[in-house]
């Protein structure tokens, strides 16, 4: 396979859209699917997926269609390299209950969500959806103990600042953070912030302009 030319973000950010259409296929039995098929299910136009597809060397030649099983093993390996990742979810209120209850099913063979953690006594020991919630006392050692890399930031705004340098300092590398703040972190760690609102906003601004 030609890995040779890099991969551009652009194209980089719709590998897990490509991702979970390939996942669907493949639970379907289908082995091959076009760029059409693909353009008609994700709402991206056919010339953007040849020119995707385009970097992934031998893979990404068509012809009588693209190969699921091949793509899938291939965007995995892109998306997140052939790593587990190990996931703790840090405030386990509504939103981090909600995700805990959600099974994030279509990554779920190369992710684990091994603890949540909260400081509420009423919540700390309470089991949700088969994960234990531990105090966040305990974040450092558990960190250590199951290596987890990713947290989850379901936390109130004012204490995410503070919790995200302690989650760096206990060797966290990836932070999804669901808090409105913006988190001020060093260079070893990043943070993709998630905001419904502006998801909300950008709906209602194209509503607009139909
Ligand atoms: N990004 C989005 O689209 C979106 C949507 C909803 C909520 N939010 C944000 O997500 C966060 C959580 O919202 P929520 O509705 O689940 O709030 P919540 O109050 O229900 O949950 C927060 C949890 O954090 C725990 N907590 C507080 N301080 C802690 C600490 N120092 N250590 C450990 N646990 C601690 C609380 O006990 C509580 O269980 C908020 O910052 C909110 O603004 C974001």
């Amino acid at each position: 396979m030609n890995n040779k030319k890099k991969i551009p973000n652009a194209t980089m950010k719709r590998l897990p859209l490509y991702y979970r259409f390939f996942k669907n296929s493949e639970k379907s039995g289908v082995d091959r699917v076009s760029s059409r098929e693909i353009s008609e299910a994700l709402d991206i136009d056919s010339a953007t997926i040849r020119r995707d597809f385009s970097y992934f060397g031998e893979l990404g030649r068509k012809g009588y269609g693209y190969n699921v099983k091949s793509l899938l093993k291939f965007f995995m390996e892109h998306i997140q390299g052939n790593q587990k990742r190990n996931v703790a979810i840090i405030g386990a209120g509504n939103l981090g209950s909600a995700l805990l209850n959600y099974k994030f099913s279509n990554i779920n063979d190369r992710m684990n969500i091994v603890a949540a953690f909260d400081n509420n006594s009423s919540i700390v020991g309470t089991t949700i959806n088969d994960t234990t919630v531990h105090h966040s006392d305990e974040i450092e050692k558990m960190a250590e103990d199951h290596g987890i890399d990713v947290a989850i930031l379901t936390l109130p705004a004012e204490v995410s600042q503070e919790m995200a340098e302690r989650l760096e300092a206990a060797g966290i590398k990836g932070i999804l953070n669901f808090t409105p703040m913006r988190l001020d972190v060093s260079d070893g760690i990043y943070v993709h912030n998630i905001d419904l609102s502006v998801e909300l906003q950008a709906l209602f601004f194209y509503m607009k302009h139909i």
